[in-house]
This record gives C-alpha cells, sequence and structure tokens, in this order.
C-alpha cells in the first residue's frame, strides 16, 4: 500500500512539472498524421539506403545541384535523411526512430496516454544507443550497422575499458533493461531455474511411479512411513483440493479415494502436495504483482465539457472586449507630501506629555514605543504593574485635554498585544495617494474577487479588503469627511482591476453630482433598468424600481445557481468557464453587481419603507450571487440605519461623525467621533476596529480614469437588469399592440419555425440582448404565440407554422 502510494505521490509530481499542451482536434490530426507520414518516410529513406547508400555517398556534397540524380527512393531528401541517422547517425538501429514517429503520430491521432508515448522514446533511444554500440564493437571502421555513433562511442571505451569491459558493459546494459523494463528479478530467474529443476524431477518420480505400479500390494517399510507421516497432510490436502477449483483433476480422484489402491494414493499425496508448493509459490509471485492504475471514469457531461474546453478553451468572459486596456497608473495624481516623514521633535514632545500627564493620575509607565501612520501616531504604553486598565481608559478626556490635539482616541488594551494604545494626530498629516495604494504590491497582487485599496493603515501598510466577502458595506461620516472620496476610491480599485465583463456598478446618486462622472462608462461597467436612459438613478422614486429589479436579479440568478448545483456565483462562473453548464439553458456568465447608495438617508427620508424592503432583502440574501452594496449615509442615526439594514452590514466604515451617538449607532461604540476628518475612517468588519487613512482621489483624477475607459471599445449597451414593472402599471402580460418591440414580428417567425419557445434562441437568432430577447418573449406569450414559463423547459409553442401565425396576427389586429 505504502509502495503505491509513493508511487502515486512522485507520478502526480512528475505530471506537475511537466508543461501540458492542449491541441484542437484538428491540430491533432494534422500534427499525428504528420509524424505518422514523417516515419514512413524515414523508414522508406532507409531500407532504400541499405541498396543505394554506397552509390549515393559522392552525390551529398552536391546537395543544392540538380543535375545529380541520387538512387535513394525519395531522392536527395532520402539520401541525406538516411546518411544522417544510420551514417553519421546510429547505423541500422536508426529504424527505431521512424518506428517512433509512426507511433508517437498514432498516439497524438488517437489521443492515448502520453505516458507511455514517453515511455516508449526513452526506451526506444536507450535501445537505439545500445544497439549503435553493440554493432560497432564487432566493426573495425564506421559501417551502416553501427554508425558513426556506435563506432566512435565504442573506440572510446575501448581507449579505457578494454574489449572485455565494453562487452560486459554491453551486458550490464541487457541486465539492467531486462530488470526494470521486465521487473525481472533474481528470484524470477531462480524461480525459472527451481520449476525447470521440478519439472525434471516430475519427470522423473512419474516415471518411478510406472515402476511402482506392478507391486502395489506390498508397501515397502519405507513406504509405510512415509504415507503415515503425510497422513494427515493428506486428508488437509485432499480438503483443500475440494475446495479448490483449480485442481478439478485431483478432485476427481479424490471423489473415489475410497475405492483406489494404496498406491494411487500415494501418487495422489505426492501430486496434492506439489498442488500446495505450487500455491505457495503463487502467493509468493502474488507479492510482487503490481496493481495498475486504473483510471477514473468520467461522467458523459464531463467528457463533453472536457472536450469542448479541449476544442476551445475554457470560456473566456472578456472576448468580447478582448482589447480592453485597464487604466493606467499615470492617470492617478503623484503627491509630494507622500511619504511619512518623522519629526522627532514631535515625538518626544507628545511622548513626554502623555508621560507627564499619566504621572499626574499616579500612573507610572513601564515602557513606551511609537508607531507613525499618515495622519496619526500610535504610542503603545506597557503601564507599571499593579495598574488598572479602566484607570487609563476613564482618563482619555483628560489625556487629550494635556495634549491639547483634536482625535485622540485610547485603545486599552490593544486587542492582542496585551499595551495601551494612545493614537495622536500628526502635526503634519500626509496624503495618502490612491496612485500609491494601487500601485502597492498587496493591492495589485491580491487575489481577492472585488479587492478594495481603501487606503493605509496606521503601521502605514496598504489595507486592502475584498467586497465580496464584506459582503456589504455601510459606509457614515458627517458632511465634508471624506465619504465621497471614500467612495470613488472602491469605485476606482474595482476599475482598475475588473474587466468590464466582471464587475458591473449600479449607482444611485440622489444628490446628482457626485457620481456623474462615472457616466462615461456607462456602456463598460455601468447596469440599468431596460428603459430609462440615465444609467446613474438620481431620482428617488426610480431607485425604487431599480432595486426590485435587483431583487428579480437575485432571484434569477438563484435560479441559474439552483439548476447549475452551485453554492455560490464563483462556483457558478467556474462551471461556467469549464463550459460545463448550457447557454441553451439560460446559463451565462455573470457579473457581480456593486450598488452603491451615496446618501441612503436622503432615500429612506422619501420612500421610507418601500427603499428598506428591497435593501433588506438584498442585504439578507444576495451575498452568494455575487450583488453587494455600499450604502453612504450623512446621518447614522437609527431611523435610517435600522436594524434589520445593521444586522446585514457587517463591513462598516466610519469617517468622522459628530456625536458619541453616531458613532455608537455606526460602530456600536464610541471612536468615530474622536476622528480627525479628511479621510480618517475607522473599519470594522464585526471585530476590532481598524484606523484607516482613505486614500485619496481626486474628481479630476476619476475623470481621467473615466475617459480614457469611456474612450475605449465598449459593449453596445449598458448590462439591463430585468424590467420591474410596479404595482401601478398591472401585470406583464397586459402588453399593448402598439407598445410591442420593433422586432416582435421576427421573433414570432423565429419561434413559430423552430418551434421552440426559449429566449436564448431569440438572442442567437436575432443578435439580442437577454433581457430584450426575455421581454420579446413575454410579449409573445401575451399574445397567446407561446405559452407559459415552465422552468427550465423551452415555453410550448402555441402556433403550428407561418401561416397559422399570419393568421393569428391577422385576427389579432381586427
Ligand atoms: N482621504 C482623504 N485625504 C485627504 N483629504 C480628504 C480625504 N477625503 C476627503 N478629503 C477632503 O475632504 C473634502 C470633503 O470630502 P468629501 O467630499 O468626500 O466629503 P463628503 O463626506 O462626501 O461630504 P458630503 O457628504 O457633504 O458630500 C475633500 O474635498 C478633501 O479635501
Amino acid at each position: 500500500m505504502a509502495k503505491k502510494k509513493t508511487n502515486s505521490k512522485t507520478s502526480t509530481k512528475k505530471k506537475l512539472k511537466l508543461p501540458s499542451f492542449q491541441l484542437s482536434s484538428q491540430q491533432k490530426l494534422v500534427f499525428g498524421s504528420f509524424l505518422v507520414i514523417f516515419g514512413i518516410v524515414l523508414c522508406i529513406a532507409f531500407v532504400s539506403f541499405l541498396f543505394t547508400g554506397e552509390a549515393d555517398q559522392s552525390t551529398l556534397s552536391d546537395f543544392a545541384s540538380r543535375e545529380v540524380k541520387p538512387k535513394n527512393w525519395l531522392s536527395k531528401t532520402g539520401a541525406w535523411l538516411s546518411d544522417l541517422f544510420i551514417q553519421r547517425g546510429f547505423g541500422i538501429s536508426s529504424f527505431i526512430f521512424s518506428g517512433l514517429c509512426c507511433l508517437s503520430g498514432v498516439y497524438i491521432l488517437t489521443d492515448s496516454n502520453k505516458t507511455k508515448l514517453r515511455k516508449h522514446w526513452f526506451w526506444g533511444i536507450l535501445i537505439i544507443i545500445w544497439l549503435s554500440v553493440f554493432f560497432g564493437f564487432f566493426g573495425s571502421k564506421i559501417d551502416i550497422l553501427g554508425g558513426t555513433v556506435g563506432f566512435e562511442i565504442n573506440t572510446y571505451l575501448q581507449d579505457y575499458i578494454g574489449k572485455i569491459g565494453v562487452s560486459l558493459l554491453l551486458l550490464f546494459g541487457v541486465i539492467t533493461y531486462l530488470a526494470i523494463r521486465f521487473r525481472l528479478t533474481f528470484e524470477s530467474f531462480a524461480n525459472l531455474f527451481h520449476s525447470a529443476k521440478k519439472d525434471i524431477k516430475d519427470e522423473f518420480t512419474m516415471a518411478n511411479d510406472e515402476l511402482i505400479v506392478p507391486v502395489d500390494n506390498n508397501l515397502t517399510e519405507e513406504a509405510e512411513a512415509f504415507k503415515s507421516a503425510f497422513d494427515i497432510k493428506e486428508k488437509e490436502t485432499i480438503d483443500t483440493a475440494f475446495d479448490d477449483d483449480l485442481n478439478d483433476d485431483i478432485l476427481g480422484d479424490n471423489m473415489t479415494l475410497n475405492t483406489i489402491d494404496t498406491e494411487e494414493k500415494e501418487v495422489l499425496t505426492n501430486t496434492a502436495l506439489e498442488v500446495n508448493i505450487a500455491e505457495e509459490e503463487t502467493e509468493e509471485e502474488d507479492l510482487s504483482i503490481e496493481v495498475e492504475k486504473v483510471a477514473e471514469e468520467q461522467s458523459e457531461t464531463d467528457n463533453l465539457s472536457d472536450k469542448l474546453v479541449a476544442d476551445f478553451g475554457l470560456f473566456d468572459p472578456t472576448l468580447e472586449l478582448a482589447k480592453y486596456q485597464f487604466p493606467t497608473l499615470d492617470l492617478l495624481r503623484k503627491y509630494d507630501s507622500e511619504g511619512i516623514t518623522i519629526n522627532q521633535e514631535e515625538l518626544e514632545e507628545n511622548k513626554n506629555r502623555i508621560v507627564d500627564t499619566l504621572k499626574n493620575y499616579n500612573i507610572g509607565i513601564a515602557n513606551i514605543k511609537a508607531t507613525i501612520g499618515p495622519t496619526v501616531t500610535l504610542y503603545e504604553i506597557v503601564p507599571e504593574a499593579g495598574i488598572r486598565i479602566s484607570k487609563i481608559k476613564n482618563l482619555e478626556d483628560d489625556i487629550a485635554l494635556s495634549l491639547s490635539a483634536l482625535g485622540i482616541r485610547i485603545i486599552a488594551p490593544i486587542p492582542g498585544k496585551g499595551t495601551i494604545g494612545i493614537e495622536v494626530p500628526n502635526k503634519n498629516s500626509t496624503i495618502v495617494s490612491m496612485r500609491s495604494v494601487i500601485a502597492s504590491k498587496k493591492f495589485q497582487s491580491s487575489d481577492m474577487q472585488l479587492p478594495i485599496a481603501l487606503g493605509k493603515t496606521i503601521s502605514n501598510e496598504t489595507f486592502v479588503v475584498d467586497l465580496a466577502k464584506m459582503p456589504h458595506l455601510l459606509m457614515a461620516g458627517a458632511t465634508g469627511q471624506g465619504k465621497s472620496v471614500g467612495l470613488n476610491a472602491v469605485l476606482t480599485s474595482l476599475l482598475y482591476k475588473k474587466h468590464p465583463a466582471e464587475v458591473k456598478f449600479v449607482l444611485v446618486d440622489p444628490k446628482k453630482v457626485e457620481l456623474t462622472l462615472f457616466n462615461k462608462i456607462e456602456r463598460h461597467y455601468l447596469a440599468k433598468l431596460p428603459d430609462s436612459e440615465d444609467a446613474i438613478i438620481t431620482d428617488n422614486t426610480k431607485v425604487i424600481n431599480t432595486l426590485n429589479s435587483l431583487c428579480i436579479e437575485m432571484d434569477n440568478r438563484y435560479e441559474l445557481l439552483k439548476s447549475a448545483m452551485c453554492r455560490n456565483i464563483a462556483e457558478y462562473n467556474a462551471k461556467f468557464k469549464e463550459r460545463k453548464l448550457n447557454p441553451n439553458e439560460g446559463h451565462q456568465f455573470l457579473p457581480y453587481i456593486v450598488l452603491v447608495v451615496d446618501e441612503f438617508a436622503d432615500l429612506i427620508m422619501t420612500a421610507g419603507k418601500e427603499v428598506e424592503t428591497p435593501i433588506a432583502r438584498l442585504a439578507q440574501l444576495a451575498r452568494a450571487i455575487g450583488i453587494h452594496l455600499i450604502i453612504a449615509t450623512q446621518r447614522p442615526s437609527v431611523n435610517v440605519i435600522t436594524g434589520i439594514i445593521k444586522a446585514n452590514f457587517p463591513a462598516r466604515i466610519a469617517f468622522r461623525v459628530t456625536s458619541k451617538i453616531d458613532s455608537r449607532t455606526i460602530l456600536d461604540g464610541a471612536g468615530a467621533d474622536q476622528l480627525i476628518g479628511r479621510g480618517d475612517m475607522l473599519y470594522t468588519q464585526g471585530n476590532d476596529l481598524i484606523r484607516v487613512q482613505c486614500a485619496f482621489v481626486d474628481t479630476p483624477e476619476v475623470e481621467n480614469i473615466t475617459d480614457f475607459i469611456g474612450s475605449q471599445k465598449a459593449y453596445p449597451e449598458a448590462y439591463m437588469l430585468p424590467e420591474f414593472v410596479g404595482e401601478e402599471s398591472g401585470t406583464s402580460l397586459d402588453i399593448d399592440i402598439s407598445d410591442r418591440d420593433s422586432l416582435f414580428k421576427d421573433a414570432a417567425i423565429v419561434i413559430v419555425t423552430a418551434q421552440q419557445g426559449s429566449a436564448s434562441l431569440l438572442q442567437r437568432k436575432l443578435k439580442l440582448g437577454y433581457n430584450r430577447a426575455g421581454r420579446l418573449i413575454d410579449q409573445l406569450e401575451a399574445a397567446g404565440i407561446v405559452g407559459p414559463f415552465e422552468g427550465s423547459k423551452a415555453r410550448q409553442v402555441l402556433i403550428p407554422d407561418l401561416t397559422a401565425l399570419d393568421n393569428h396576427l391577422e385576427n389579432e389586429i381586427q
């Protein structure tokens, strides 16, 4: 077992090292047949060389001249190839080359196991060399038997180990080959010898028995002793023989055991004993039998998808915009004041103040350490033994007063460190540019699904989080503290990392001015409702429709995931890329959708429950299907951020807020009221608070990026969300004839001709987007041309042919 395991381990290791070339079926046909033909060419040339080689010797130097006519059946090429392989190469063993070429071709054509082919090549080449040396051993000059290689190796070896040495070396080669290739062991030689000996012995015994037969009734004393000694054994053997199918002959004899005479019994005993020995031997051999690894059978769908992947490669969702270029770093501004400068004086001053203040309250400090961040410096204090932490915590305001600085935050104790932290704002804060965080290795090499570079932590590390893991983000902060910049930083991060095929934004901007710049990338990155003009939603009534539409999209996506038997969007998309999901059944690559709501308080004020319900539904359920919410608000009061919303937004960002109560609403604790503003923020994902300086991205930078993306080739339209028809507009089936899509008739013809009521058929035939095709199907249903939705099956077509369709439509108009 252990041996088997190691074997399989090493083989997987080997497999991992080898590069895998995936040839398409056509390439396999071309390459495979080329190799077979090349092998045949070599064989013909070599055979011809045996007869014409000598005559062609002189013509080889005039290869370029057309007057020279070589005798080789394949003319100059044949003469040259066979001279190269046989004369200058390995002699007649070169025939193996032609065989190997043909074999490789056949392997490629039949798509057989390549490991076996590699083995054939390995052993083939070794045999070629061995044969060439072997033949070279007998020749006194270069000849076609051993070729130049054989001759030269021989001369070289004979110079060092002599003729006897070379012959022994060749013998050793044969033994090694037999041992490795045919797993021959010393025991198998011995067994061979043993069985030969036994055969002779058998013959001998048989002959003896024949001699004994005539004196059957008079057993000698020795024979009697022999018999009694084996009596028990005989019985056992006979029993075993009864069970043993292999010993049918003996079985036959044993059946009549009572009737046979002693001599026959004796013969039988001998035979049975031998069977026993033979069995033991087989058992011994069994130990060395190697169990061949059986390849696991693949199911039919796997085979089909594997074939598709082999033919077309993995599905590439970015193919439609294959030439899309990600924005470059130089679109972002570089700031002079970047990089942290240590102001020794300031550090010393703050340290003294902290020590003095604490001394005033009889708190001694054993140790103090400073970590300088972009906007604040963290002083870590180890108090003297016996000092209660709560005492320091209570002195927060006093320490802040004596340090006469805004934004002091005391963390007592720092989780996991056993020290007390005092964050003191730097006199001169440094700007954390978006460029520096985007360029950071941490962001660039992150393999997160939706990476967001938020800024830098207090220890000046780039802070990157995965929106897909959050899974929804709540952002709050008083006006002018950096919310909009924060939102822009989030969107910019995604633009720098995600292809338009991979992520779509739904932007809600009641302030109408904050996100307008993103209009330029509408057809690349934005998603919108089918009949809305602007992709960025500024009208509060439209927000309700959009949110409900997202709920429909969510339900649709769950249906798709269910039928694909996937638990989340990542699994689903991976399966789709591997071509395991059929687009004809409605499957498609699903981009992430990020809903950004700037000024959520305003929405709640105007729309209340109508907004809260879909938001809560999305927040509760949308994480698995790739819809993520980012909600920003100025007023983090309890009537805006209700319990249900809070419960579903574990990731929160707090910019500076004006009151402790607001801080509590957003962070479930104080802290946000002590921030210094201008992008200074606290981030939590349910546990610790992390102080981060938000990356700064200015409007011109966003404009540069959106211009850069907007100037590139885009999709024909923005990503269409499913249509949501509000209650007041009636049911979707009451479609007015005049409101029908311009392609309604074409769609009806396609559906009736194909007798298959599926939206994806329309998508393909009429080159439509999924949403328009879906709308057409609804209209066809309303017109009574197709039946109702039947889950994963195509809808039933109610009109049998085109004539009936014409009649149907005419009747409709009347
Ligand atoms: N990360 C940052 N680094 C440096 N300065 C910043 C940062 N974030 C914001 N600021 C400064 O604060 C100003 C206001 O920021 P921003 O417009 O994001 O505030 P806001 O919270 O969106 O305000 P409002 O709610 O009124 O729109 C910016 O113009 C900028 O000067």
